[in-house]
């Protein structure tokens, strides 16, 4: 898996996919979710992996234990590179989601790398305290997620930016803080609450940044993308 900004394909089917990806003449980070997954099922996921893209399915799966191992032992087969469940449905349900993983990922290949979203970036402390009714700062919240989390034995988080060095302090520079909200300077925060730029990401501890509609809703995409992956710094 590389560390390369990773291009949220928020689009409604494989047409728009595919005129999007015909901007970029390399290979890129992309992330297919529910929008695309749903309207398009697996195939489409095949068909980005045969243009040479790394993957990030991020259908953050949130159901009882039993039912979310059998989910990943199939997605496994899929080989892509990361994939995500919500740590709000426990560490029973995180551990089935591991052995799931681990059950369907053919002999020879790598396991993709699980991650669990803590609280999403469209939430702020207050709608979590109101209509979640967690009686934690939401820094505490996204901490315990992320401590229960690598407690399941997951290989890291999702995150907002403002909580992803302290993440890193507590469970290990190792346990990976993946970033969605990131915003060029001045650019809209649409429904995100929790946002920062790419140099702030960089900055403050994340692993890993998630961008959509800072390059995919860009007059020129591949402008967008470039000056991301300089304030992100690429490594
Ligand atoms: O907490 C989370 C978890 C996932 N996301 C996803 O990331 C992208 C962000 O898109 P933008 O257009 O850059 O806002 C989107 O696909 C979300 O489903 C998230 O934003 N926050």
């Amino acid at each position: 898996m590389n560390n390369k900004p990773i291009i949220a394909l928020d689009f409604p089917g494989e047409t728009e996919v595919f005129q999007f990806l015909g901007y970029f003449n390399e290979s890129l980070f992309v992330k297919i979710g529910m929008e695309l997954y749903l309207q398009e099922g697996p195939a489409i996921v095949q068909k980005v992996k045969e243009q040479g893209h790394d993957i990030f399915l991020d259908l953050k799966l949130h159901d009882i234990p039993n039912t979310v191992k059998s989910a990943m032992k199939g997605l496994a087969r899929l080989g892509v590179d990361l994939v995500n469940v919500h740590a709000a449905g426990g560490i029973r349900m995180m551990e089935g989601a591991l052995e799931g993983l681990e059950a369907g990922t053919s002999a020879g290949n790598n396991r993709a790398k699980l991650i669990a979203v803590t609280q999403l970036t469209s939430t702020t402390e207050e709608e979590m305290k109101n209509e979640q009714k967690i009686n934690l700062s939401l820094l505490d919240s996204v901490l315990h997620y992320a401590a229960i989390s690598k407690q399941a034995g997951l290989d890291g988080v999702v995150c907002s930016v403002h909580e992803a060095g302290k993440i890193g302090e507590t469970c290990g520079q190792e346990f990976l803080r993946v970033t969605p909200g990131i915003r060029l300077a001045g650019g809209a925060a649409h429904d995100q609450k929790r946002i920062a730029t790419p140099d702030g990401a960089r900055a403050d501890g994340s692993s890993l940044i998630v961008v959509g509609r800072a390059i995919t809703g860009a007059q020129d995409p591949v402008a967008a993308y470039k000056e991301v992956c300089e304030l992100w710094g690429e490594q």
